[in-house]
């Protein structure tokens, strides 16, 4: 049978005397009071010990009566003056009690016979008599005396000596329960110890000095125990939503995509909508809402041939052949800033400013667009765009892409694509997941860059795209059916969310 250190040497203790009360034990083992509680448990569980407890009435001294005790009954007190004056008025005893002992004190001294009472010119006199002078102490007195000795008593030896009733209506002591602990050695306990217990000192950690003085030989480790319960801790963690978007980026780099960054929310309209071919003053450029800057008004546009070339795409299809848009281009609406509407802005701009072929890029965004809120949409949220480059890409190569990404990133089991419409795709989809409470889920949109949007930019090659919204995702994954819910300042929240891959 293992037993802790503890146990052992309280079961060792316990074999000296067979039978004790449980702060006996205590004062035996030297240990403090829970740890021999927790050993007392420990050899009960084995069959080693038994703990008993008995609840007992007692007895114990109220305020009033400490007090009585420290300077005497009133009317010991009251007899002091009597044998002193011999014959005295209520008021001479106004000295020695106080207004409450005043009241009764010719009733106590008349019942115990220790004063004769008579009035004297309208005025109470008492005069002591033979038995008051020879008083002796009565069983009140005892019961006081025992009770300030020993603090609790049984109720049966108090009311051996008087009836607690008594006590109780001189407001001297008041009744309570007690509840006494005795632990006793089981015969199984007291065998063991006769076949000799080795007590080896316990110890919990490992330190230096016991390796080097190789005392780690001689001693006992003390064994964890991993399943007691413990109270939670709340160590600082990451917002949940946050390392949800930091695992969706390091998935991504660990695919092979390279990382478009923007330390600004705020874009031109060039970038947002312009360089993806999205015609000004054009029913086209209303495939969503967004805000506009009140202040500063306008920013700036990239180098003059940039702005030529999608300018010359707009009003007639530059060199692709399109016929373009067919309207007169006008660099100061491109100018107009706003908060950026999409992660799609930062795919135009990093076409511009070049690529590698073949090469994957991606971008993590938060993006702008009015709406009204709910518990599915936000005004502001977050978009994980990205764009595949390279010769021979077509539209089963973007399928496939996307299809890998919802399962990667959504953990979706299914994928559907249905075609849609965004200006700077053709052709373009839309896709939705396949999750099993949901149902079908859709969340995002994809294509394969215009010619007239991928040539402006200066590049002659294929590029298929896609944006993600991926709240939505956020939401499925961590378990939450208010999309709120993920910037919530809830502790409860925080504390307790998943953290889902
Ligand atoms: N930018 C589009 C998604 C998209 C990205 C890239 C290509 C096609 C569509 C949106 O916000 O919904």
């Amino acid at each position: 049978m293992e037993l802790s250190y503890q146990e052992k040497l309280t079961l060792i203790k316990l074999s000296e005397v067979g039978r004790t009360k449980f702060e006996e034990l205590v004062k035996r083992t030297g240990l403090d009071q829970v740890a021999v509680m927790r050993a007392v448990l420990g050899l009960q569980s084995k069959g080693l010990a038994k703990l008993h407890e008995k609840s007992e009435r007692v007895v114990r001294l109220t305020e009033t009566g400490r007090k009585y005790a420290e300077i005497g009954l009133p009317e010991w007190r009251a007899l002091a003056v009597l044998k002193e004056k011999k014959k005295v008025t209520l008021d001479d005893m106004g000295n020695v009690l106080s207004e409450d002992e005043l009241k009764p004190i010719v009733g106590l001294l008349r019942k115990e016979g220790w004063a004769s009472v008579r009035k004297e010119d309208g005025k109470l006199v008492l005069e002591i008599t033979e038995k008051g002078l020879n008083a002796e102490e009565r069983p009140i007195d005892a019961a006081l005396k025992f009770l300030t000795e020993k603090r609790t008593v049984p109720l049966d030896e108090i009311e051996g000596l008087i009836p607690v009733k008594e006590l109780k209506r001189r407001k001297i002591a008041e009744e309570d329960s007690v509840t006494e602990r005795f632990v006793e050695i089981a015969p199984e306990g007291a065998e063991l110890v006769k076949g000799g217990i080795e007590l080896r000192e316990e110890v919990s950690n490992l330190t230096p000095e016991l390796i080097k003085s190789g005392k780690w030989r001689e001693v006992e480790f003390k064994r964890f125990n991993i399943s007691a319960p413990v109270r939670r801790i709340y160590p600082g963690k990451k917002q949940p939503y946050r390392a949800f978007l930091d695992k969706i980026r390091k998935r991504l780099i660990e695919m092979g995509f390279i990382e478009m960054v923007s330390d600004s929310l705020i874009e031109t309209q060039f970038w947002n909508f312009d360089a993806l071919f999205q015609p000004q003053n054009h029913p086209a450029r209303d495939w969503t809402d967004t805000y506009q800057l009140k202040y500063p008004k306008s920013g700036h546009l990239p180098m003059e041939e940039l702005v030529a070339s999608v300018k010359a795409a707009h009003e007639h299809g530059g060199d692709t052949g399109s016929r373009g848009w067919g309207y007169v281009w006008s660099p100061e609406r491109a100018m107009l800033l706003m908060p950026r509407a999409h992660g799609t802005a930062l795919s135009g701009r990093q076409l511009a400013r070049g690529v590698e072929i073949p090469g994957k890029y991606f971008t993590i965004q938060r993006v702008f667009r009015p709406d009204v809120l709910d518990r599915t949409h936000l005004i502001e949220f977050n978009q994980v765009d990205g764009f595949v480059v390279g010769e021979d890409l077509h539209f089963r190569n973007l399928l496939g892409i996307l299809k890998r990404f919802a399962v990667e990133i959504a953990g979706a089991k299914k994928v559907k694509f249905l075609p849609d419409y965004y200006p700077f795709t053709e052709p373009s989809v839309q896709m939705s997941a396949y999750h099993p409470e949901l149902g079908w889920v859709e969340f995002g949109g994809a294509g394969i860059f215009r010619e007239e949007m991928t040539k402006a930019l200066g590049v002659d090659v294929p590029v298929i795209a896609w944006g993600i919204g991926i709240d939505r995702l956020a939401m499925f994954k961590l378990g939450i059916d208010d999309i709120r819910y993920l910037f919530s300042y809830d502790l409860r929240w925080l504390r307790e969310a998943r953290l889902v891959w």
